[in-house]
């Protein structure tokens, strides 16, 4: 058996959670919120295509292509949508696809933007088929059609609108209609960072915070921090607390290892719930296959959780495997929890 805790968080309790936990922590967020692309650590690839189209729509004087922002939370969408906007040298509307109701809660924003200007719309695969709609032809050839009066004096009015670029950020693309999903001309896809770029992530925001750490000190918050940015942060508030209440206030790695030792961080940033989810995977399944949703009846979570929060990180480590008949656990896992591996996953891995 693995130690687990019946005490173990709510997903939104959760120390790792990706997903920002208050205002509060939404407020910090801000702060250390890169405002530039230089400043946006990792994803190479996308920074790189980005400032090539933004270079050339700016020359062009252009608005720039739509642009689709998609994975796990807590990896830097939001950022990114802002930092499009600043590198552009427009403005930024924000909103989100659950509180875009009617057409016309849509319809007031798109007539309000000004040439070029960037809309946000957060969570798009929650739009509601009605404001897709409107959405289509504003995303297609900048113009909307909307009803004037009610009844039998309705007419439907086509209005202009000025180009602008929409980026839409989503934990889940496959979520997405196809049509909408087509009119993005830019799609990107946000991968879980590298212990070397959360370092230097954790590195600018203790600067950012005053908080005196050491080099190494950084490493371990970082390979500590599920490739998530947001995580990173928030594992050097709670480190930075443990160093100023048990320690001289100076992060090294021996800081960092006690911290987050103490807050059942693992060393491969696996948590409480993690270890839940393997444990049940295991001990209730015989390391699988289990679909998911014995998985989530089996560990009183919802399904959602199990895919969009707590697998990602889990599969891209290589700890959990999504096969067509279910969820695997993997050899990795079970040398990760000290555990003896299945004779026939040893046999498997010896023929292979
Ligand atoms: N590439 C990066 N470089 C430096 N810091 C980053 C980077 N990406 C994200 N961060 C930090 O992580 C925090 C979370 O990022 P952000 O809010 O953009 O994530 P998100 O993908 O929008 O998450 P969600 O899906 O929950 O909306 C930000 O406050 C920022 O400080
Ligand atoms: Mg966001």
């Amino acid at each position: 058996m693995i130690e687990t805790d019946d005490l173990a968080p709510t997903p939104a309790q959760r120390l790792i959670a990706p997903e920002s936990k208050s205002a509060q922590e939404d407020a910090i967020e801000r702060a250390l919120r890169p405002k530039r692309l230089t400043d946006y650590v990792g994803q190479a690839k996308i920074r790189e295509q980005l400032s090539i189209f933004i270079e050339a729509a700016t020359r062009r004087q252009d608005s720039l292509d739509h642009v689709l922002l998609f994975g796990p939370p807590g990896l830097g969408k939001t950022t990114l949508a802002h930092i499009v906007a600043a590198e552009m040298g427009v403005g930024l509307r924000q909103t989100s696809g659950p509180v875009l109701e009617r057409a016309g809660d849509l319809a007031a924003i798109l007539t309000n933007l000004e040439p070029h200007d960037v809309l946000f719309i957060d969570e798009i695969h929650r739009l509601s088929p009605v404001v897709e709609e409107i959405l289509y032809p504003a995303l297609e050839d900048f113009q909307i059609d909307i009803m004037i009066g009610e009844g039998p004096a309705a007419r439907s009015v086509k209005l202009d609108l000025p180009p602008f670029t929409l980026v839409g950020a989503t934990t889940r693309a496959g979520m997405l209609t196809n049509p909408l999903r087509d009119r993005f001309g830019i799609v990107a896809r946000l991968e879980f960072y590298n212990a070397d770029e959360l370092t230097q992530i954790v590195t600018r925001s203790a600067q950012l915070l005053n908080v005196p750490i050491e080099a190494h000190g950084s490493l371990e918050i970082a390979r500590r921090s599920r490739g998530t940015p947001r995580i990173a942060n928030r594992l050097l508030r709670r480190v930075r607390d443990f160093a100023e209440v048990r320690a001289d206030g100076r992060i090294t790695r021996d800081v960092a290892d006690q911290a987050l030792s103490m807050l059942d961080v693992d060393h491969g940033g696996l948590d409480l719930m993690d270890r839940k989810l393997l444990s049940a995977v295991i001990d209730k399944f015989g390391g699988g296959p289990v679909g998911v949703d014995n998985l989530a009846a089996a560990i009183g979570e919802a399904r959602d959780t199990i895919e969009d929060v707590l697998e990602p990180y889990l599969i891209q480590q290589g700890y959990l495997q999504r096969t067509p008949r279910g969820r695997v656990a993997t050899a990795a896992i079970y040398q990760h929890l000290g555990l003896p591996a299945p004779a026939d996953m040893r046999a498997l891995e010896r023929d292979a």
